[in-house]
């Protein structure tokens, strides 16, 4: 195994161990210096960036090879400036937006007529129609009658002679007492009126609702959808995928002090870098190598190219090298043996037709029957390979699906998918502290103990070089059935087998124990349940450039923080906290988001009431959600809102036409850590339904401007979801979550399951009957629970929008009770949660063990039922029904 302190020599710019983490006593923090950034035009010297690095820049050019990392072409970090840097922006719409932006960013509404044009500008904008919400500010009429002004005056003119001469008690003449009575009833009036304006609440309540501003929502909706801006999306996008930012690596973290400094300029609140040490391999240039050997086994007979073509544009010289993440580190030989798509089954079937797999190398292809990339390699193992190969196949995502990258969306013959492969249905996060934050001096595993790594190395292979190896076992072992016949051209498909030519896989790599990892938070704290949050989330990280996973959705997070931003700056502050992260380490088993629930636990168990996702955002133009069943009320709202320009229709309405139904969540993004361990509702949004060369140098900027999303009109439309779904969850008085959905979703959940056990004719085996019951308990609940938001609104339009405080706290606490009903599911009892994976606590959600990617229901249950254990079953089932009917109880009691 390669000692961790190795010298790693770019291309890539990845830091080894020592460049990465050491050479600074006293401080974690890396002594290379950040590129300076694409949007930063300020001298290093005063940038946030640099003072963090407070190393003098790296001269020692023995530690850098000439080819190694440059920094991006330099574009201004003043968005108006970025408008003018792109040769083929139309010119007259934007300079008209970017006048109003202008004017918008410099309003002073105290001040001279600029800031009087600015202010209704935006008065067009959102004050016009203020106000046409139920909370309507309307006091009491009522008229006191004053004695007359002139009777007052002349009682005072009369006396002041006198007064001014000598003190004299006042003589009581009957309009004096008349003055004083009509003095004194007047102001026992104001009392009473302020006593009673008091004791109803309405100050308490209206004030720390409004700081004394009132919004429309309407007019706050149109604002959020109107000022999304296609160019600056690209912009962003441009800037974001200007170099490689594979995690810890040194383009990460320049891109983390860019949204840092996004974030801030934004005006985004407690803006935080929040640093993890975890593990983490990278691959070395000369380490890697997939050959074919001469018969003695001595001398390589061909080398696998394994580096894709040079892309070329923005990164050429830059390329990120093919290697899996967390892969294991070895150089093993053994004769080759294809395996389909390398599940299970597949291996079942070499084995069952006598072909000895003991020591041999599987060549197999992604995707398929095991989706899942990890677990292709962790059932190699288990059948005895030595090591695994996995090709990218024309059948599956290359040219007979349609023309390849980068005229096309498919993956050319040398396209070469990267991808992690730690067990992350198994362990996710850091796989050296599952269960806890991997914050400094916080103990660890070893990668020997921990569960989430496989034992046999394994490398990525672009078709171009499956095609040579898969010629070399043509006649050894069995003709493939067709199943098992993928698109790879002029191959006859045989398996191999023990006597098929000897390969070499060669992996040796950097492997960093404790690589320091950066996660970026800015937030706008809400004005009444400031506690609770909706939370926002985006790995930053990416294996190549990254366009679409994940940086489509970055663009399009930081542009919808703008905009919030904006609003804040304008006096507008939901009712909850607003949370915009910025997540590190996604790509190698969604460690940034994980480390940071596991860190605060407690806190999101408690608070956090909704987690939004954004990862591969823009693929296609097909809006996806897959979430939690609270919300498809509220997706459905949103969506209906949203004009697809090129398809002229609401998204609503496309998603009604392809019979679109909320989607149950996988486990393949950072919505996991929320959903699954912290019971947060999470919701991922993507506009999807067609390939993209994932994981692949080919998804660039190029390809996303050209193929992706041409005119970034997808971009736009995603960000005008993502700020109405942001606005509906964080400022509706009454939080819109879809409890009645919950109940349905169970039933169905459960015949599904039932379904699945049926098929497998195992069901005679165990009784979900007390699962069936906890379902009903949770109908009845809910529709209990809901009875008071009728009440609430009754009681609220019946009174003018007049809320006392005793009822906004009942309104509060209605919130909180429907956001912790997912809480309420998680089996939190010492030791509980899925067996033999109790990081996942939730009983409804959670990875399937031997398939990562797909949604599964009761997770623990279906484990029990593959191992057969019918008494766990049982055990297992009774448990999950006294929690579901907990969480009912919750609601009501
Ligand atoms: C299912 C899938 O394609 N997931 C994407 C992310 C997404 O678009 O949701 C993905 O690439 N996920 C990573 C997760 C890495 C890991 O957990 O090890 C992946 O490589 O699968």
């Amino acid at each position: 195994m390669p000692s961790e302190k190795s010298q790693y020599i770019p291309p890539p710019p990845i830091p080894t161990y020592d460049e990465a983490t050491a050479g600074n006593p006293g401080s974690s923090r890396p002594n290379w210096p950040p590129p300076s950034s694409p949007i930063d035009t300020r001298p290093d010297h005063e940038t946030e960036a640099q003072s963090l690095l407070s190393r003098p820049r790296q001269t020692d050019s023995s530690r850098r090879a000439p080819q190694g990392y440059r920094p991006p072409y330099v574009e201004s970090d003043d968005e108006g400036s970025q408008w003018t840097l792109d040769d083929d922006e139309s010119d007259g719409e934007d300079a008209q937006v970017r006048r109003e932006m202008q004017e918008l960013e410099v309003e002073d509404p105290l001040n001279d007529t600029s800031s009087r044009s600015s202010s209704s500008s935006w008065r067009k904008r959102i004050a016009s129609s203020l106000p046409q919400w139920k909370w309507r500010w309307r006091l009491p009429r009522f008229t006191v009658r004053l004695p007359r002004q002139s009777d007052v005056a002349n009682n005072a003119d009369t006396e002041s002679g006198e007064t001014r001469t000598r003190f004299r008690l006042p003589s009581i003449n009957s309009a004096a007492v008349i003055l004083l009575i009509g003095r004194l009833l007047a102001i026992f009036l104001v009392l009473g009126f302020l006593y009673l304006l008091f004791v109803s609440d309405l100050f308490t309540n209206m004030t720390r609702r409004i700081g004394g501003h009132m919004f429309d929502p309407e007019a706050v909706r149109q604002y959020v959808q109107g000022e999304v801006n296609s160019d600056m999306l690209r912009n962003r996008l441009k800037h974001f995928t200007g170099y490689p930012h594979i995690a810890g690596t040194e383009g990460d973290y320049a891109l983390a002090m860019d949204v840092r400094n996004d974030f801030m300029k934004f005006g985004l609140e407690d803006v935080t870098v929040d640093d993890y040490y975890v593990y983490l391999n990278y691959p070395k240039a000369d380490g890697r190598a997939v050959e074919i050997m001469s018969a003695d086994g001595k001398e390589a007979k061909w080398k696998a190219l394994l580096e894709e073509e040079e892309v070329g544009e923005r990164t050429a010289g830059r390329q990120t090298l093919v290697f899996h993440g967390h892969s294991k580190a070895g150089d093993v030989k053994g004769p080759l043996i294809y395996a389909n798509y390398g599940s299970r089954e597949d291996f079942k079937r070499l084995s069952d037709k006598g072909i000895n797999t003991k020591g041999a190398i599987a060549l197999v292809r992604y995707y398929g029957t095991q989706g899942d990339r990890a677990l292709k390699v962790k059932a190699a193992e288990l059948a005895g390979f030595a090591g695994c190969l996995i090709y990218s196949d024309p059948a599956d995502d290359g040219f007979l699906k349609g023309e390849p990258a980068p005229l096309g969306r498919y993956m050319p013959l040398d396209g070469v998918q990267r991808g992690a492969v730690s067990l992350m249905s198994w362990v996710v996060g850091d796989v050296l502290t599952p269960g806890w934050g991997s914050k400094k001096g916080q103990p660890r595993m070893t990668t020997e103990q921990t569960p989430g790594l496989v034992k046999i190395p394994s490398l990525p292979l672009a078709w171009r070089d499956a095609q040579v190896l898969l010629r070399h076992i043509q006649g050894f072992g069995e003709r493939c059935p067709d199943d098992w016949r993928g698109g790879v051209p002029e191959i006859e498909w045989w398996t191999g087998n023990s006597s098929s030519p000897v390969v070499r896989l060669k992996n040796e790599q950097d492997e960093v124990e404790r690589q320091e990892i950066w996660n970026v938070y800015g937030k706008i704290v809400g004005v009444e349940q400031n506690e609770k949050s909706i939370i926002i989330g985006n790995h930053r990280d990416a294996w190549t450039s990254g366009a679409t996973d994940p940086n489509s959705g970055t663009a399009i997070m930081l542009e919808v923080a703008r905009i919030f931003g904006d609003l804040l700056a304008r006096g507008w502050r939901p009712l909850r906290t607003i949370e915009f992260m910025s997540w590190d380490a996604e790509e190698y088993n969604l460690i940034g988001s994980t480390e940071f629930v596991e860190q605060n636990l407690e806190t999101l168990q408690k608070n956090a009431f909704a987690y939004i996702n954004l990862d591969t955002a823009i693929s296609g133009q097909e809006f996806h959600a897959a979430a939690s069943p609270v919300f498809r009320k509220v997706i459905y709202k949103v969506i209906d809102r949203v004009f697809d320009p090129i398809l002229n229709a609401t998204l609503r309405t496309l998603w009604d036409e392809r019979n679109g139904e909320l989607e149950g969540l996988g486990a393949g993004s950072d919505y996991v850590a929320f959903q699954d361990i912290a019971g947060t509702s999470s919701i991922d949004i993507r506009f999807g339904g067609a390939a993209h060369p994932y994981h692949s140098s080919y998804d660039n900027f190029a390809w996303m401007d050209r193929i992706g999303d041409q005119g970034f009109i997808y971009h736009n439309l995603l960000s005008q979801v993502l700020g109405l779904l942001i606005l509906e969850l964080s400022d509706k008085p009454i939080l819109p979550f879809d409890m009645g959905n919950y109940a349905l979703a169970l039933g169905r959940y459960l015949g599904n399951l039932w379904q699945w056990a049926e098929d497998k004719g195992v069901n005679k085996h165990f009784n979900l009957e007390p699962i069936k019951n906890a379902v009903q308990e949770v109908e009845k609940a809910v529709s209990e629970f809901e009875k008071w938001e009728t009440e609430w609104q009754q009681s609220v339009v019946s009174s003018n929008g007049w809320e006392p405080v005793g009822l906004g706290q009942r309104r509060g606490d209605y919130n909180t009770r429907m956001a912790n009903f997912e809480t309420g599911l998680l089996d939190l009892e010492l030791g509980g949660g899925i067996p033999n994976r109790t990081q996942f606590k939730h009983v409804v959600f959670g990875p399937q063990l031997w398939s990562g990617y797909d949604e599964a229901y009761f997770p623990a249950i279906r484990d029990a039922i593959d191992a057969e254990d019918w008494p766990l079953v049982q055990k297992i089932i009774d448990k999950t029904a006294r929690i579901i009917t907990g969480a009912a109880k919750a609601l009501i009691e």
